[in-house]
């Protein structure tokens, strides 16, 4: 700061002292702050202090050497904190450069601490420039300090008799003052690293995934709620062991020196477009375990299988492992849902077309699902639905091994195996004659049942290998959730169990499964009442035209909703007519 912009200064300063209506040769006015307001004012700066305290300090020797005194100014002008020499105190204190007084320019005239406060800036106020004369034996300069967002904090100021006068002191409250600042800064900086720090802790707490921090020697440093409840309550700081499904990632600052890990669980999707194989089937109930034992070595056979269980008891599941397993393995499967197809669309969609066969068919002609399932196997879900016309076409094929596509003349051999499944008592529709008796004998070269789920022995073991594989992997099931799965009468079989538990784990919020978390779709209590009961199909329209309403006519996902196959869900739809208006 040179001399100049300092009289420039000061002569604004005084310009406003006179306008203030202070004289030169007035006595000054102060009153000295003690008790619970200096109190206050001292508490409302107390970081400020301590930290001024600590640097100056370190400069003590050259202040008291310097016969001057070091005061701290709040941002309303009052002295907060003094420290330098003792033999200039005495003086200073006649013109009460002391705690508890306030220096603001309004009340002291022109002095480096009030006009610091007006124009935040470092400045200078040497004897004679100070407006009352009282004050004009000092020299003093000072400097304003900010806080880390920018408001001023305050102002350090360095006085002593204007014998003493160095130029260099200036540069020394102004560095004080920079001093200061960073400290703030930093301050702040570590509050914010505790507040982040916190609050990922406490977001972290409410994720269902476990997630653990490790440091550089991969000892557990952090691990939320999941995680805790995966490794034990008291992991922090012990060392980190690698566990099936954690996948750990390192994380290292700008300069690559330290690091440090987050164990992630991350457990693989199983692919969607994998087919299923004998090994995706669970269950350790002897009677599952019968049928898969079966249906393996039945996979080794060129015969048809006939696939017989109730809606989402696995049939699909089932007819795709007995593909995988078989020496047809690398060839197509194909899966056609004879339930939800029309008789005006059967013979395209199974043979096939020529191009031109009809309107709207494609130029180049279509392949139908027989050939495009040649040397592999053709999977016919909910085969019991088939209408007459469509178990005559099929039973043709299966009895010539050719097929003819629609507007064709050409026949085209097809070597297919055959998995046929439905939920119906297909010997009964035989019994009734809604089902051919030959057909039935062409699907039926070997007869599986797949147990519905209420009459397994390992429900349990079930869900606790759905709830493993799935994306809540903390959660576990309740003694009380786990007998509340046992009783439940499952109309909806393994589907209905799956869902039931996706439902059950996302509710369950990482903890364990109790049994308010399983929701059963048609679980609503006993009502006593028999006048308002529903008749079951009047419950089933409603429920099917709210699901569909609810997905906007997509059927994959109203069946979801349903907790039925997409199958179960055509056939019910034809039953009950409901179709898109
Ligand atoms: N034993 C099992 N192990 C693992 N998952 C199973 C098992 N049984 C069934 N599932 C699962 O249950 C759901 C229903 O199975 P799937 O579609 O094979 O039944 P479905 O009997 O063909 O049903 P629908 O007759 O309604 O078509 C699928 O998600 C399937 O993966």
């Amino acid at each position: 700061m040179n001399t100049w912009s300092d009289t420039e200064i000061v002569q604004k300063s005084w310009k406003r002292c006179q306008k203030y209506g202070l004289r030169p040769t007035d006595a000054v006015y102060d009153s000295v702050m003690t008790g619970r307001r200096l109190n206050e004012i001292i508490k409302e700066n107390e970081t400020f202090i301590q930290h001024t305290v600590r640097i100056l300090e370190k400069l003590a020797p050259y202040i008291r050497q310097s016969g001057h005194i070091a005061t701290l100014v709040s941002k309303d002008g009052t002295i907060v904190h003094t420290a330098g020499d003792p033999s200039f105190e005495e003086q200073a204190r006649t013109v009460h450069l002391q705690v508890g007084t306030n220096w603001q320019e309004r009340r002291k005239g022109t002095n480096a601490m009030g006009v610091a406060l007006v124009e935040q800036k470092p400045v200078r106020v040497h004897g004679a420039q100070h407006f009352y004369v009282k004050n004009r034996f000092l020299t003093c300069a000072a400097s304003p300090v900010f806080t880390p967002r920018g408001e001023l904090a305050g102002v350090i100021n360095m006085s002593g008799r204007k014998e003493r006068f160095n130029p260099l002191t200036l540069s020394l409250v102004s560095m004080v003052a920079e001093t200061l600042q960073s400290r703030l800064l930093l301050e702040e900086a570590q509050h914010e690293h505790v507040l982040t720090v916190r609050e990922l802790e406490r977001t972290v707490d409410f994720t269902p995934f476990p997630l653990v921090s490790l440091d550089h020697e991969r000892r557990i440093i952090r691990a939320n709620q999941a995680a805790r409840r995966l490794l034990g309550q008291d992991c922090i700081g012990k060392e980190f062991k690698e566990k099936k499904g954690f996948v750990v990632e390192t994380i290292s600052d700008k300069t690559r020196k330290t690091w440090r890990s987050v164990a992630v669980y991350k457990r693989e999707r199983q692919k969607k477009e994998r087919l299923y194989t004998f090994q995706d089937i669970a269950g350790a109930c002897p009677r599952i375990q019968h049928v898969k034992r079966l249906a393996a070595k039945a996979a080794m056979t060129d015969y048809p299988i006939l696939l017989l269980g109730e809606s989402g008891t696995g049939k699909e599941l089932l007819a795709q492992s007995i593909h995988t397993a078989s020496p047809r393995a690398d060839r197509p499967f194909i899966a056609v849902n004879c339930g939800a197809l029309p008789d005006s669309l059967l013979e395209s969609e199974w043979f096939g077309y020529e191009r031109g066969a009809f309107t709207g068919a494609r130029r180049e002609g279509g392949i139908g699902k027989f050939e495009a399932a040649h040397l592999g196997t053709i999977f016919l879900d909910e085969v019991g639905d088939l209408s007459p016309r469509a178990q005559v076409a099929l039973l043709r094929v299966l009895q010539e091994k050719v097929i003819t596509r629609v507007g064709g003349v050409k026949s085209r051999q097809v070597d297919v195996r055959v998995v046929a499944a439905t939920n119906k008592d297909l010997l009964r529709e035989v019994k009734k004659g809604t089902f051919r008796t030959d057909l039935y004998y062409r699907l039926k070269g070997i007869q599986l049942s797949l147990p519905p789920l209420r009459e397994r022995s390992d429900i349990i073991q079930l869900a606790e290998t759905f709830l493993e594989e799935m994306d809540y992997p903390s959660a576990r099931l309740s003694k009380e959730a786990q007998e509340k799965l046992v009783s439940h009468s499952w109309p909806g079989n393994v589907r209905e169990l799956k869902s039931a538990l996706v439902q059950a784990a996302f509710l369950a919020e990482g903890g364990d499964i109790r049994p308010e978390h399983l929701q059963f779709e048609w679980d609503h209590g006993d009502d006593d009442r028999t006048d308002s009961v529903p008749t079951l199909r009047e419950v089933e329209i409603a429920a099917i035209q709210r699901s569909l309403k609810a997905t906007g006519w997509n059927v994959s996902r109203a069946a979801e909703l349903l907790q039925i196959g997409r199958n179960t869900l055509y056939r019910k739809m034809k039953g009950y007519q409901i179709e898109k208006l």
